[in-house]
């Protein structure tokens, strides 16, 4: 069987994990497979990865979806997905894509072998449940192929707001969707109180994969921030570790972008790990620490 890329260990397991585990479960085993895990048990382990042209661009004009990645980088990309419990995206991503945010393009397993690819949970951040009910992240659900997705949301102040997000939210849940609840802060949802949550939830490592809105979101406050504001803050850091792919190509000027507002000075330390071509893109894995 073909093995996962050496550059997705080296970046997000420790060096003593058991590899023949890593993305694969057997069904009739209790045992967990192997994740990435934070130092910080309050929260999952977290990777932004993201596809981008030379220029930057991660979509093309009006957020048109552009395939960037080649196909043996999406290879990788599908396997950093089996070694994630749960893949997150933004509405904006979820509504303009439909994605399916599954393992389809991983070598195929032969039959007698009992070891299937670990899926990861969709997780999608949506403070309007503006999700729709058809998407195929629900049909994927419906038919087996995916697992219960997760729509994060936050209650509506008003009366009249709150009776259109309720029936929005029934028909999600009606659809399968779990709709988890979390506080609002400025930016939308607090990644901070997400990441809390989603580890009580039991989800130890999460894969943060776009788009623009959500990369800067994650991208701004990965420094230190504070969970529950008080005489004694209590701290936590959002993101451990980047992978990037670059696609030898330029989008130009009318392409969606992340990297606008970004302060250097507010920027976590980059630790390089390795570099990987596959095909003709380029794959870049870094791990984080606070500056
Ligand atoms: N090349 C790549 O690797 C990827 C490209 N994309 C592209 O990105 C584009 C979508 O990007 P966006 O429109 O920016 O949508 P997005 O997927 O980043 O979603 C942004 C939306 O998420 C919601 N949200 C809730 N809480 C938030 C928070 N704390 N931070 C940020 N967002 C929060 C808001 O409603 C916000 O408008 C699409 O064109 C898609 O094709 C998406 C993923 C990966
Ligand atoms: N790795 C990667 N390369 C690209 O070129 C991309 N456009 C993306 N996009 C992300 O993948 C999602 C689509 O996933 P499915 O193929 O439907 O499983 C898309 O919504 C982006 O999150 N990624």
């Amino acid at each position: 069987m073909a093995k996962p890329p050496s550059i997705l260990f080296n970046t997000l397991f420790r060096a003593d994990t058991d590899w023949d585990h890593v993305s694969l479960y057997d069904p009739d085993d209790d045992r967990p497979v192997p994740s990435p895990m934070a130092d910080d048990t309050r929260r999952p382990w977290v990777t932004l990865t993201f596809a981008q042209s030379l220029d930057a661009k991660i979509a093309g004009e009006a957020g048109k979806q552009l395939i960037l990645s080649g196909k043996e980088s999406m290879v990788m990309t599908h396997w950093m997905r089996s070694m994630h419990d749960a893949i997150l995206v933004g509405i904006g991503t979820a509504l303009n894509d439909n994605p399916q945010l599954n393992t389809r393009h991983l070598p195929q397993l032969s039959d007698d072998g009992r070891k299937k690819y670990n899926l990861p949970r969709p997780i999608i951040l949506d403070t309007h449940l503006r999700l729709r009910s058809d998407c195929k992240l629900l049909s994927n659900y419906k038919v087996g192929t995916g697992r219960r997705p997760w729509v994060v949301s936050t209650t509506p102040g008003s009366d009249e707001g709150f009776s259109a997000w309720e029936k929005k939210k029934k028909i999600l849940e009606a659809a399968g969707a779990r709709v988890i609840n979390i506080e609002p802060s400025q930016a939308g949802l607090s990644i901070p109180s997400l990441l809390t949550i989603l580890r009580t939830l039991g989800v130890r490592s999460l894969m943060v994969e776009g788009g623009a809105g959500v990369i800067k979101s994650f991208l701004t406050s990965a420094q230190l921030q504070d969970i529950a504001p008080s005489d004694q803050p209590s701290l936590i850091q959002t993101v451990d570790a980047i992978i990037v792919t670059v696609a030898p190509t330029f989008v130009g000027q009318e392409g969606v972008g992340y990297g606008d507002d970004l302060l250097a000075s507010k920027m976590l330390n980059m630790k390089h790990i390795c570099t990987e071509l596959f095909g003709p893109d380029t794959v870049m894995g870094f791990t984080t620490t606070l500056s």
